[in-house]
């Protein structure tokens, strides 16, 4: 794996710091990973991907956070095939919710019924743990990885 594109969708700011440190995580394994936040990115550009990390939190009473739902709307919008894609996915959320990740299980359902394939088990960091979320989240993405040899 030599290039993929982390996306983040954030309210808060966590999800963004948690992309750029496990882009730099990767970058040290050779890995150019570019980080770019979910509103900014076009939809009809994911098609081209091979690989997409998704970072995602979740706000409200389980929605997805501000940079991730225009995101979702334009995906379920204009339908880009995502059959040749593969992606893997992070989620942080706060266990004391009962809506607990359902942010980045939103978002999956959407990448899946695209057509695109996951990699790996979902990640997810629990604000309630007392965990460092990026620790979590480059010790998950470590191990997601080994399993995404180029198709
Ligand atoms: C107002 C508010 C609502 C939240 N709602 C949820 C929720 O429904 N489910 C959940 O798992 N976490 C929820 N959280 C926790 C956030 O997902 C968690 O703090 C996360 O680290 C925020 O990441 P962000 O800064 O990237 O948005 C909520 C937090 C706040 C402040």
């Amino acid at each position: 794996m030599n290039k993929l594109t982390v996306l983040f969708g954030t309210e808060s700011g966590n999800a963004e710091l948690v992309a750029e440190d496990v882009a730099a995580a990767l970058e040290e394994n050779g890995t150019t990973a570019e980080v770019v936040d979910m509103q900014d990115y076009p939809v009809d550009d994911l098609g081209a991907e091979d690989l997409v990390i998704l970072v995602v939190s979740t706000y409200g009473e389980g929605d997805l956070p501000a940079t991730a739902a225009p995101f979702r709307e334009a995906l379920v919008e204009s339908k880009p095939d995502l059959s040749g894609v593969r992606f893997a996915a992070f989620g942080l959320g706060d266990s004391t919710y009962e809506t607990y990740n359902l942010g980045v299980a939103t978002l999956r359902s959407t990448f899946t019924a695209l057509g695109a394939t996951q990699i790996g088990e979902t990640g997810y960091h629990d604000a309630d743990s007392g965990l460092n979320p990026s620790d979590v989240a480059v010790a998950w993405v470590n191990t997601v990885l080994t399993l995404a040899a180029p198709a």
